[in-house]
């Protein structure tokens, strides 16, 4: 993957001093979280931060590659030095800390002897819901501007209060779907889920538009009319609603509906249509199936993350519409810039229980208002979509 490249820390060549770094290997993509210490040296702990004697700062780096392009991600591992560690460890804990590496998703099972092999080191497998889980609340509590709602095309931030933050309903959407209820730290349990997810969409839009990747796929949709072929209510009630029951004429009454035409086929439809109908059938379910969970449990507050979302307009607004249109604007649907990232970061976080647990690693400096994401300084929070590389400034505190 072209962004993926050796990686620059703080903009010249020293050295990097990479201290932990954590895996997901997911269906459909590899995601890695790392730590790199910043140059020079340790620094006192705000006031408030009780319990704790010194801290590093550092960036945490995310990047990601295809699942099926694993070699290409070992060889990043290798090229940048990822295993060597050195960074704000006890020597004491280095030799083990550097026997393995924590990972999360099915990958963690399936490459495990790939790892070995190709670098010899072991993965420690972490339990995916637990990941997901413990990456989320992570960035909801310590990460400013990360959650943010998307309603008429406006991204509006959303201030979490710690005491306020649970219950909530957490919908990962990555090759499929899973949502669970989430009562505390590492107390949740997963509810629902479904096989219609981003695997779903990239699958059946691949065979259909024959896109060769996943970001030419999302790039079609952006171009797309979904009415050439779906079906609309207008379309079956001759341009009228059908306000009795709520539908305007504009309501897809039948995804993909208009296929069934008997005088058309595949290449009488543009990529594009294809592409945008498809995005929104799945987004549009989802938003629907998780209102559903979060009605299930009187949850208000539903968060979606997993990089089918890609900070994409119309994937998070046909969710967010969906969401508000079934919940009668009683329930909230929320992203996460670093949505993606979620059981990478719970690996990552879950280094504290094993060798590591004299280092407390949840404080991240609060971001200023124009975020500082260490290698794109012109990244606009407002904007972005957080596709890997980027990294953000923290601090890690010693107990
Ligand atoms: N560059 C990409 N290549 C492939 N799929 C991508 C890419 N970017 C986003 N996606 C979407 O994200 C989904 C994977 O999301 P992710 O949260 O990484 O799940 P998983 O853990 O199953 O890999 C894919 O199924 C696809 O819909
Ligand atoms: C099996 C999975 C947890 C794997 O996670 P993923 O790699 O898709 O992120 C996920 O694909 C899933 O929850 N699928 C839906 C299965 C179902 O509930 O029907």
């Amino acid at each position: 993957m072209e962004q993926n490249k050796e990686v620059e820390i703080d903009g010249n060549s020293n050295p990097i001093q990479i201290s932990r770094l954590a895996l997901d290997i997911g269906g459909s993509l590899i995601k890695l979280v790392f730590f790199s210490r910043n140059s020079g040296d340790d620094e006192d702990p705000p006031k408030d931060l009780v319990g704790v004697s010194s801290g590093v700062n550092g960036r945490l780096h995310f990047a990601k590659f295809e699942t099926a392009k694993i070699n290409d991600c070992l060889q990043f591992i290798s090229a940048n030095k990822l295993l060597l560690g050195g960074g704000f460890q006890h020597q004491e804990n280095c030799t083990n800390d550097r026997s393995f590496i924590k990972a999360t998703g099915g990958g963690a099972y399936k490459f495990s002897e790939l790892f070995k092999e190709k670098l010899g080191i072991s993965l420690e497998k972490e339990d995916e819901m637990d990941c997901l889980v413990t990456g989320a609340n992570f960035l909801l509590k310590a990460v400013n501007q990360e959650a943010f709602t998307y309603l008429n095309g406006s991204k509006e931030f959303v201030q979490i209060d710690h005491n306020d933050l649970y219950p909530y309903l957490l919908v990962n959407i990555g090759s499929g779907v899973s949502m669970i209820k989430v009562d505390g730290d590492g107390k949740f349990e997963r509810v629902s889920g479904t096989s219609v997810g981003g695997g779903t969409f990239w699958g059946l839009g691949k065979l259909l538009t024959k896109s060769q990747s996943f970001d030419e796929l999302l790039e079609l949709s952006h171009r797309g009319d979904n009415r050439a072929i779906d079906t609309l209510v207008g379309d079956i009630y001759g341009g009228m609603d059908y306000l009795k029951i709520g539908l305007s004429s504009t309501t897809i009454a039948s995804s993909f509906g208009k296929a069934t035409s008997h005088n058309k086929e595949l290449e009488d439809y543009k990529p594009e249509d294809i592409s945008r109908s498809l995005l929104r059938m799945i987004s549009n379910n989802i938003g629907q199936i998780s209102y559903l969970n979060a009605l299930r449990f009187g949850l208000k507050r539903i968060i979606f993350g997993g990089f089918f979302i890609r900070s994409h307009s119309y994937t998070m607004d046909t969710i967010a519409v969906a969401v508000h249109f079934w919940s009668k604007g009683e329930a909230k649907a929320m992203f996460l810039r670093h949505e993606g990232f979620l059981g990478a970061l719970g690996a990552f976080m879950s280094y504290e229980t094993h060798s590591l647990d004299d280092l407390v690693v949840n404080q991240v400096m609060p971001l200023p208002v124009n975020a500082s994401l260490g290698t794109d300084t012109n990244y606009d929070p407002l904007e972005g979509d957080l596709n890997g590389t980027e990294s953000i400034q923290c601090s890690v505190y010693r107990a």
